[in-house]
């Protein structure tokens, strides 16, 4: 194949691969700083061998475009990711499926039976009871004097809103031990999924499982389908019950309606692997979100106040912050843009592969190598942005840049076909959660900490978690 690979023409520039392990040494604990640096040198178009996997790095707006769009047939499918043996990953799926009959299917489901505005409008009350329980659970905080881990309530939260929209009902609760499991399983399971898997650098150990990860996510995902079961039974039962039993405005109510009037592919099999997916893609990422814009803003105190503001100004005093608020909020969205520009949740969205040999500004990209998209890279260049390293909302102001996938030097959700369908949803979540938290409390920090002392490093993982948990006293205003 080397021969033949020679004669399809040269490989992209890239450090040179080490026997066995290839240039594995070379990502060290914090894979996307490592891989930034290395493309300042070999450019944005860059070759890696990691393990036994060909890995191409992009690192720039103009060839994401390429790769995401103009080629967006060729590379939209992934790399499945050892653990998938757990449970059919690659069958049901919907993040890890080719994009074909069954993927397509489930899209479209997902844009028009779940995420579109009409949907998201019903269920909007829903999210809102959630709300006032962070806000009960912070203000309570505020009179015992008690420091709130920003992340771990941005996290129940998340989930919190995540089960209130697809099933009208919490996972996790503030402050108690019990009922804590379904929030333990899927923390666990995002766990087992973020370790990185030897088995992914060298499938041969596929059948070993060398950390168990495999036989760990096998039962966690036992476990959550015993969760999803009941919910799913009862609400069938009490639809089928009587005719007049209370209608939901759910997600889930949504997609049995449309399940019962189309002759869809969607099994009960089918349905749970969906909102499996759902938990797993859209409560970690919301919620770190989250506790970064909390981040900068604990660290820049001039745009907390800016933002704060420009809510009192707009919701105004005693008032809670609705979903429908956020289009007449300019800078609130300007600072969660600025957030995702330089906290992507996911470093490398997640991984393409191309489905056969092809060509890239005269390289060749190799059939079946994964592609990781450093939008983390992007995001700090600086002959992309001014001045990346400061914090500054502003930026977005007087711009037409939004992150829908259409501007590649802003692509936190991916682009093209594969694009995150939970989009629409984030985009609520994330803004309403921030806007919660700072509009109902001012924010200290803890005894003689000075705003710039606020850790902003980054632990490596599935998605890209704070290294030290940032925690702040709310102040009753
Ligand atoms: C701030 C929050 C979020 C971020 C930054 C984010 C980011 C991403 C990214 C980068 C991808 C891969 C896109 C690509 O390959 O081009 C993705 C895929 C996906 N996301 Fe999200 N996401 C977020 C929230 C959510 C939410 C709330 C949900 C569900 C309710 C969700 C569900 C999914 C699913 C199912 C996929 C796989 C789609 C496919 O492979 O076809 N995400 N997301």
């Amino acid at each position: 194949s080397n021969l033949r690979r020679q004669r399809s023409g040269k490989l992209p520039p890239g450090p040179y691969p080490f026997p066995i392990i290839g240039n594995i040494l070379q990502l060290g604990k914090t894979p996307h700083q490592s891989l930034t640096k290395l493309s300042k040198i070999y450019g944005p178009l860059m070759y890696l061998k990691l393990g036994r996997r060909n890995t191409i790095v992009v690192s720039s707006p103009d060839i994401a475009k390429q790769v995401l769009q103009k080629h967006g047939q060729v590379f939209s499918s992934r790399t499945i990711p050892a653990a998938s043996a757990a449970y059919d990953l690659s069958l049901k799926s919907l993040v890890w499926l080719p994009v074909a009959c069954k993927w397509r299917n489930l899209r479209k489901i997902c844009k028009e039976q779940m995420f579109s505005s009409h949907r998201l409008d019903a269920s909007q009350r829903l999210r809102q009871e959630k709300l006032k329980k962070l806000c009960d659970y912070v203000h309570d905080c505020c009179i015992n004097d008690q420091v709130v881990d920003i992340g771990d309530a941005a996290f129940i939260t998340s989930l919190n809103l995540m089960s209130a929209t697809l099933f009208s009902i919490d996972f996790a609760q503030f402050n108690s031990d019990s009922s804590q499991q379904t929030k333990e399983i899927i923390r666990g399971l995002m766990e087992v999924a973020a370790a990185p898997n030897l088995a992914d650098f060298f499938p041969v150990l596929q059948f070993v499982d060398p950390q168990g990860i495999v036989r760990k996510t096998k039962s966690y995902v036992a476990k959550v389908f015993v969760v999803f079961d009941d919910l799913i039974n009862q609400r069938l039962k009490s639809r089928g019950g009587s005719l007049d039993h209370p209608v939901k405005n759910d997600l889930l109510e949504a997609i049995l309606d449309h399940s019962q009037t189309n002759e869809s592919e969607l099994t009960f099999d089918v349905l749970k692997h969906l909102l499996l997916d759902l938990f797993l893609a859209g409560t970690d990422t919301t919620s770190i979100t989250v506790e970064w814009a909390m981040t900068e803003l604990l660290r820049n105190p001039e745009k907390m106040s800016k933002a704060k503001n420009e809510l009192m100004t707009v919701v105004g005093r005693n008032k809670q912050v609705e979903e429908s608020d956020i289009s007449r909020l300019p800078y609130l969205q300007s600072v969660i843009k600025e957030t995702l520009r330089y906290h992507s949740p996911g470093p490398f969205l997640i991984p393409r592969k191309a489905e056969v040999d092809i060509k890239i500004n005269g390289y060749t990209i190799p059939k079946d190598a994964q592609i990781l998209v450093n939008v983390w890279a992007i995001g700090r260049d600086s002959n992309i942005w001014l001045n990346p390293d400061s914090f500054e909302p502003e930026r977005f102001l007087d711009r037409e840049i939004d992150f829908t996938g259409r501007d590649f030097e802003l692509i936190p959700f991916g682009s093209g076909r594969r694009i995150c369908p939970g989009l629409p949803l984030a985009y609520r979540m994330v803004h309403i959660m921030v806007a919660t938290l700072i509009h109902n409390f001012d924010w200290k920090l803890e005894q003689g900490m000075k705003p710039k002392e606020v850790d902003i490093n980054e632990k490596f993982g599935l998605s890209l978690q704070k290294a030290v948990p940032l925690k702040a006293f709310p102040v009753k205003l």
